[in-house]
């Protein structure tokens, strides 16, 4: 039996997708029995970025790279591990994926979700990820959250797929996700104001000034803490997003890491019609030179996305 229907999945990346869909099917059961399945959010050690790896971390790492052993992938490459690994040396497929999104949320029972990037196999490891992110021929997320959900693109849209806890099937949602080009809402956290740079504090101070502003009208504030809860809020009723770089050690450039969170987000979001930039460039034009490198990642409604960038310039 297979967990999503094949007819939708480009023939050759069939085996990975289904391998990324049985995982998450997998994990979402263990995510729903929560304290029931032992304790997913205890601190187990730290990642190479010096982030703490909570239990469920470092399981669903596991989860993901076994599953897809034999699926194509010749370079598995996780937030969780510092190197990339050669999963199958005659594989076609290089995959990057934070395999635990949001995992402040996890005991708190808030949306958490997995986000993967494919790319073809290029001559080495390194040159497989470290290339424009436009070179991705596959994207997606799945989200852990009152519904478990899967958003793929690979190129001609993004589609969005609902898993059905009676079959454990994902099935279509939506054929072409749009994200609305005006926004009522933004995301940041805000938190970090005192370290922000100039352009993003005029844009947030816009935004309060709602109807009195030069904005004319108002704006929501929200702020989950979990990358792919927020991304699939805004590709279904659009907003912005930024995590900015700002003035802390370590924040140069912002948080988000850019080859399996920054670079497929990018892709999904461009696919459902909005825009995601580093604040001025947009992230599809831009190449990681490392591994786990952090990017600025602005993302979103067109509108909004330009008005920023525009306060950058
Ligand atoms: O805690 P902060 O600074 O608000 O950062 C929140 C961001 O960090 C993340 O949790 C990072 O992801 P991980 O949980 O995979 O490390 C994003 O999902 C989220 O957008
Ligand atoms: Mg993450
Ligand atoms: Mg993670």
């Amino acid at each position: 039996m297979t967990t999503i229907d094949p007819a939708r999945i480009p023939e050759n990346l069939r085996p990975v997708i289904e391998a990324m869909c049985a995982t998450g099917a997998q994990l979402s059961r263990v995510i729903a029995r929560g304290p029931l399945a032992g304790k997913l959010g205890a601190g187990v050690g730290e990642n190479s970025d010096g982030d703490q790896q909570k239990a469920l971390d470092v399981m669903a790492d596991e989860m993901f790279e076994a599953a897809l052993r034999g699926t194509g992938v010749k370079y598995y490459a996780s937030e969780e591990q510092e190197d990339v690994l050669t999963l199958d040396e005659g594989g076609t497929f290089a995959l990057a994926t934070d395999p635990l999104d949001g995992s402040s949320n996890i005991d708190v029972n808030v949306t958490i979700g997995t986000i993967f990037s494919i790319f073809p196999v290029a001559d080495s490891a390194t040159a497989s990820f470290l290339r424009p992110a436009r070179d991705q021929i596959c994207a997606g997320y799945i989200a852990y959250g009152p519904q478990t959900l899967l958003a793929v693109t690979f190129g001609a849209g993004t589609v969005l797929f609902v898993l059905d806890p009676e079959t454990g099937r994902f099935e279509l949602a939506e054929e072409k996700m749009d994200l609305p080009v005006a926004a009522k809402e933004f995301s940041i956290n805000a938190s970090n104001r005192r370290h922000w740079g100039q352009a993003v504090l005029a844009y947030v101070e816009e935004n309060e000034r709602g109807k009195d502003g030069p904005k004319g009208k108002d704006m929501n504030f929200r702020w989950v803490g979990s990358l792919v809860a927020e991304t699939h809020r805004i590709l279904t009723r659009g907003g912005t997003f930024l995590y900015p770089s700002d003035s802390r050690k370590g924040y140069e450039n912002g948080r988000l890491r850019m080859v399996y969170e920054v670079a497929p987000m990018a892709y999904l979001v461009e696919q459902a019609g909005g825009k995601a930039t580093d604040g001025v460039t947009p992230i599809m034009d831009l190449t990681a030179e490392q591994l786990h490198e952090r990017r600025p990642f602005v993302f979103g409604s067109a509108e909004e996305v330009d008005r920023i960038t525009a306060l950058h310039c």
